[in-house]
Parts: structure tokens; sequence; C-alpha cells
């Protein structure tokens, strides 16, 4: 790529300057990863496109499309403290946390107007941008297919009436977006399959999103340096499109899920008893506020299976963590163990 940007037209912030040495930014350069191999990266810099080494010490398995981090023009010398992490359980292997995108700023939750409208889904959703510390906007599709597109922004603000919500026609968003796809900007998109996710993506991206994946297979080792999971918007922001980014799940969002459900959670603080379910305890403020129409049952029992699932998922984590911990313990003592006998 020849074209030049700016590092705060490329996502950089005073955050992120804030960690540098003197040294460093001396005799380092910012860049910006743009898709994460097993031995290599691709990097964004304000001169374009490099490919990069991964740190002398450690792996690539610790970086994430998104993240910033100080070149030597060779070699990533050190990755950045990132802002924001969306990470997931990596299927079938317990403690492992699969990194999926760093720094973005802004979450499109999609769904459409129509029956994929799912409220313990939109929830759940919630949950996972505030505990990744991403802002979640609220991106209904299908607008132009809708014959009342307002009610299902109201079905939406029913939900968290703090969030942005936007209804569009995926293929032609317009400027309805703007507000989070300018110059700097990082956003990402979730939803479940077939609610206009890579219709959206192609629409932001003036058709990058459609091409990036061919480019990353192409045979004849054409365009192999295009940054291709961090997709330039017209606008002036980045979209991170990686095949992870669409099948997140949650797992260690207890505070995402009490941010969510803040609502239930202040008036789980007032039950007269600490441990309260919420079910038949006396002086159960929750139950007392859906006898007073306040609270709907339909959201204490999503809330009661987010909480669930999430708990069901991290304690997963902190078992294998334990796990592991204990591992290390035991391959620690047969180290010394097999030390000791050598001296001997
Ligand atoms: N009329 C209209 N059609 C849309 C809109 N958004 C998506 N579509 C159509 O819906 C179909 C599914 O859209 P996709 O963009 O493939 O959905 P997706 O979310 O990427 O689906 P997966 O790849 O399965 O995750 C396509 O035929 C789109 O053209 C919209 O806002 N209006
Ligand atoms: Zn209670």
């Amino acid at each position: 790529m020849t074209d030049t940007l700016t590092l705060a037209a490329l996502g950089w912030a005073a955050d992120f300057m804030r960690q540098l040495s003197l040294e460093e930014l001396a005799t380092l350069t910012p860049c910006r990863i743009a898709a994460v191999h097993r031995n290599r990266l691709d990097v964004r810099t304000p001169g374009g496109a490099q490919s990069l080494l991964p740190p002398a010490q450690g792996t690539t398995a610790a970086l994430a499309v998104g993240d910033w981090g100080l070149s030597d023009g060779t070699r990533l010398i050190r990755p950045l403290e990132r802002r924001s992490l969306l990470a997931r359980r990596a299927a079938g292997t317990g403690a492992a946390r699969q990194l999926i995108a760093a720094n973005v700023d802004t979450l499109f939750i999609t769904t459409s107007c129509n029956a994929d409208f799912n409220p313990a889904r939109l929830e759940r959703y919630l949950a996972l941008a505030r505990s990744a510390g991403v802002r979640p906007v609220f991106v209904l599709t299908k607008a132009d297919l809708s014959a009342e597109p307002e009610a299902w922004s109201a079905r939406a603000a029913a939900i968290d009436p703090r969030v942005a919500c936007c209804q569009i026609d995926a293929r032609a968003p317009g400027a309805a977006l703007a507000d989070w796809c300018g110059s700097g900007q990082t956003v990402a998109l979730l939803g479940s399959s077939g609610v206009g996710k890579t219709t959206l993506a192609n629409a932001l991206t003036g058709g990058a999103a459609a091409t990036a994946g061919i480019r990353e297979n192409d045979a004849k080792g054409r365009h192999t340096t295009t940054a291709r999971h961090l997709l330039a918007m017209p606008a002036g922001g980045w979209l991170i499109d990686t095949p992870g980014m669409r099948e997140l799940r949650l797992s260690d969002a207890g505070e995402g899920v009490a941010a969510t459900f803040d609502d239930i959670t202040a008036l789980a603080a007032t039950c007269r008893f600490a441990d309260c379910r919420h079910a038949h305890e006396p002086g159960c403020a929750v139950q007392a506020a859906i006898a007073e129409g306040q609270l709907a049952p339909e959201r204490l029992t999503r809330w009661q299976k987010l909480d669930r699932e999430d708990r069901y998922n991290s304690e997963t984590l902190a078992e294998a963590h334990a796990r592991d911990r204990a591992f290390g313990r035991m391959t620690r003592h047969a180290s010394r163990e097999k030390a000791r006998r050598r001296d001997v």
C-alpha cells in the first residue's frame, strides 16, 4: 500500500502514547496489527502495510487483530496495553482464551426487524460488549422490509434505553452509522446468521470485506500484504472482521451481565436475605417489583439464565486454571526432585 495516514487515523490515542519511554519514542515505530499468523504479523503503519516477526520472547498467540505494538521495522518489539479486548473460550480446550479483536471502540450488535429479534440474545451480546470494554450499539437491519421499523426500535429501547439504536437497510446504510465509523474509530459486527453482517460489512468498507477473504487464499501469492482483518472504511474508520468475531460466546462476563441487568442487581441488593434467589423468599425486592408491574418476569428469567450460563463457563475456566496451576506445581516439583537426585 502506498497511501499514508496519520497515527490518529489508525486509531492511535493518548492511552497508547503514554506507554512509550523516551528511548522507544526515538527508535521504534507504532504499528497496528491487521492479521495474526503463527510466525508472522501483518501490521499497518502510517506509511503502509508491513509484515513483521513476532516478539523475540513469546509467540503471536498473545496478540490480536487491532492490537498496537512497537516495531523496529523487522520485528514487533512489544505490544502495548489495550483499551478493550474481545475474546472467547477456545473450543474444547478448557482454559485457553482465544483473542479475537483488540482496541475495538464500538460493537454493532446486529439483528433484523423480523423474527430474528430476540431479547435474550441481545442482552447476551450487551453483556459481552460491556465485559470487553466496548461500546454497544444496536443495529436493526432489514428496516426496508418491515412495515413498522419503529416498533423494533422500541423493543430495543425496552432492553436498554441507554444503548444507541439505528434502523437501516444493510445494503445502503448511508450515514446512519457515521457517528461510530469516522477517522480513527474501530468497529466490529456481532449478530446471528442471516441478519446482514456480510452485507453491512461490504457496505461499510466499500466492498473491501468481500475481497478480503479471497486475497487471503490467493494461490498465486498476490495481495499478500493486504491488511486483511483491519478493513478501512471510506468514512475514515476501521472494521475488524475476523471469522471468530461472529461466534463469540459468553464467559467471564459477570460484570457485563450485572451492568446489563443493573435494574435487577439494584433491586436484588435490597432483598431481605443476601443469598435471596428471588423465588419465594420473604422480603424479596425483585418479586415485589414484578408484583407491582415494574419488572417484566421474563426479564428476571433471562437474567437468571444468562447469569447461570456465565457462571458455568467461568467456573469451568477457573477450574481449568486451577488444574493448570496444579500441573505447574507438579512439574516444578518433579524438576526439583530430579535436580536433587542429580546433586546427591
Ligand atoms: N432488503 C434487505 N435485505 C438484506 C438486508 N440485510 C441483509 N439482507 C439480505 O439478507 C441476506 C443475508 O445477509 P448476509 O449479509 O449474508 O447475512 P450474515 O449476517 O452475513 O449471515 P452469515 O454469513 O450467515 O452470518 C442476504 O440475501 C442479504 O442481501 C437489509 O437490510 N435489507
Ligand atoms: Zn430477592
